[in-house]
């Protein structure tokens, strides 16, 4: 501790801290935030463990949520701690991890000006809407075979066909790989904490992450060259786009940056792929999951469904396909995804590091600590939520039906699935539009019949899905999401012929 907070303590923490491992044998829940909810029974809202040799620091109310992230983030809170396996597949170079420093704020600046604003967001719509087709069109051709449907893995084709459409151009090659790179992002390494085990490299876990790098790396390499020569055609012919080219590709507008003598920071290769990686790894497991949790919460409360069905057939009606423009007019849709994300945040445990020691509520927060946002704990307690465990949409709506001030954009610390401050998630409205459309379209065309454990069908009262979570980089149903639709519009023939 420096002189100046010498006479502070550090938050209470648990007794004994064992070597090696410090704390780590105290979580003893499956999943992360439920062992930090019991251990904050014993030792408060604000408390210090040892993940190995770590110091981590836990956090649970709004208020100490918006003394990190708004009171001291600029100088203490600004970055976030990285894994073995993060730093070499994003060579090195997250803009999520990367320290608060110029290059961070440069690519920042990057995706909020040029990749995620609104404008560039609307012109890849229709692309969008083709891949919503492709999900409602595989419910189609379920609907008219009858046979079951895997709804959590067509979600998961979803969104990584379209991050991988809107950042590359191209779906198929990339998507596969990056699934992987996925996986072991998720994985728990213990490496990463205890320090012996980082010499004896134990579990094969850096082999791993150096095979999936050498498979990886060619692929990427090859589509960077792919669209570069599409770069160089489109130049000869003054930018006009070939026959059906994408109007835009995010990879395009980074290479033309790295080749732009004006730009305050020449973007190297490696960033660019780094990025690439990142846009994967925040954005396509994180809103397939939250919109398979929404679709589960519709299916065991038919009432919420029946009233979304109201709203989506009095709004857009039953002859044309809802439409991402439309969801604006859906207040019961939008409220729907704030509920989600309230019950259920992918993320539930948001992550920062601490980069100069810090007083906070009469406590010392260390330099180099990891900071451990409880996000899903204050999202379920009954001090800052009425009958939390109910799936509630109505919490969301004036008694006029229009939406309250509460949003998803982390003013309000109670509700922070996407974090908050300088490093608050950018990708917010393409993954709440994308998700706020798919619902109302599969609410709109399809009943989804729930098929059980046993490959039956599940009726009446026992049509009911499981809401055991299970472990990973993001939260999902421990369970996939397995339907028979039922077609409810002509829409879906439509669907089938086209
Ligand atoms: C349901 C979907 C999503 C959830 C729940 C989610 C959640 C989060 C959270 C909690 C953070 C950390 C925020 C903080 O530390 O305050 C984050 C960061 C980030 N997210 Fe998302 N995210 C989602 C979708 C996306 C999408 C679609 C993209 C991009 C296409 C994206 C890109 C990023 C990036 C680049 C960061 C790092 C920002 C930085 O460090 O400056 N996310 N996200």
């Amino acid at each position: 501790k420096s002189k100046a907070l010498r006479h502070l303590p550090n938050p209470p923490s648990p007794k004994p801290r064992l070597p090696f491992v410090g704390h780590l044998h105290l979580l003893d829940q499956p999943l992360l935030h439920h062992s930090l909810i019991k251990l904050g029974e014993r030792y408060g809202p604000l408390y210090s463990l040892y993940f190995g040799s770590m110091p981590t620091v836990v956090a649970s109310t709004p208020e100490l949520f918006k003394l990190f992230l708004q009171t001291h983030e600029a100088s203490s809170f600004n970055t976030r701690f990285q894994t073995s396996a993060i730093r070499r597949l994003t060579y090195d170079n997250s803009v999520a991890m990367v320290p608060f420093a110029p290059y961070w704020k440069f690519i920042r600046k990057i995706i909020m000006n040029d990749l995620l604003n609104a404008t560039t967001v609307n012109k890849l719509r229709p692309l969008r809407s083709q891949e919503i087709r492709k999900v409602l069109k595989a419910m189609a051709h379920s609907a008219e075979s009858q046979q079951p449907l895997n709804v959590t893995e067509e979600l998961l084709k979803w969104t990584n066909n379209t991050i991988s459409r809107m950042m590359l151009g191209e779906a198929e090659e990339v998507r596969d790989i990056a699934r992987e790179v996925l996986k072991i992002f998720g994985e728990y390494s213990l490496t990463d904490f205890i320090w012996p085990l980082k010499k004896l490299k134990v579990g094969q876990y850096e082999k791993r992450i150096d095979e999936i790098f050498n498979k990886f790396d060619p692929v990427i390499e090859k589509v960077i060259k792919k669209r570069q020569e599409i770069i160089k055609r489109r130049k000869e012919r003054d930018g006009e786009l070939e026959e059906g080219e994408q109007s835009v590709v995010f990879l395009d507008t980074l290479l033309e940056f790295a080749e732009d003598e004006t730009m305050e920071i020449k973007i190297t290769k490696e960033q660019i792929k780094g990025l690439v990686v990142d846009f994967f790894s925040a954005g396509t497991d994180s809103t397939a999951v939250a919109t398979d949790w929404a679709l589960s919460e519709l299916i065991n409360n038919p009432r919420v469904l029946k009233k979304a069905r109201e709203e989506v057939e009095s709004v857009v009606g039953k002859d044309r396909l809802v439409d991402e423009a439309d969801i604006q007019n859906l207040p019961y849709i939008r409220a729907i995804v704030k509920e989600t994300f309230r019950m259920h945040p992918p993320l539930p445990v948001v992550k920062r590091k601490c980069v100069q020691e810090c007083e906070l509520n009469g406590y010392v927060i260390p330099e180099g600590a990891l900071i451990l946002f409880n996000v899903w704990a204050v999202q379920r307690d009954p001090k800052y939520w009425e009958g939390p465990s109910e799936f509630r949409p109505e919490r969301f709506l004036t008694a006029e039906g229009g939406a309250t001030s509460i949003d998803l954009r982390g003013q309000n610390f109670e509700l922070l699935p996407f974090g908050s401050g300088r490093r608050m998630c950018p990708g917010v409205n393409l993954a709440t539009a994308g998700m706020a459309t798919l619902l109302a379209s599969v609410i709109q065309c399809f009943d989804l019949q729930v098929v059980g454990q046993k490959g039956k069908l599940l009726k009446g009262s026992d049509a009911k899905v499981s809401m055991e979570e299970s472990p990973g980089l993001t939260v999902p149903r421990a369970h996939n999401l397995m339907c028979v639709p039922l077609a409810r519009t002509n829409v879906t023939s439509e669907l089938l012929s086209s």
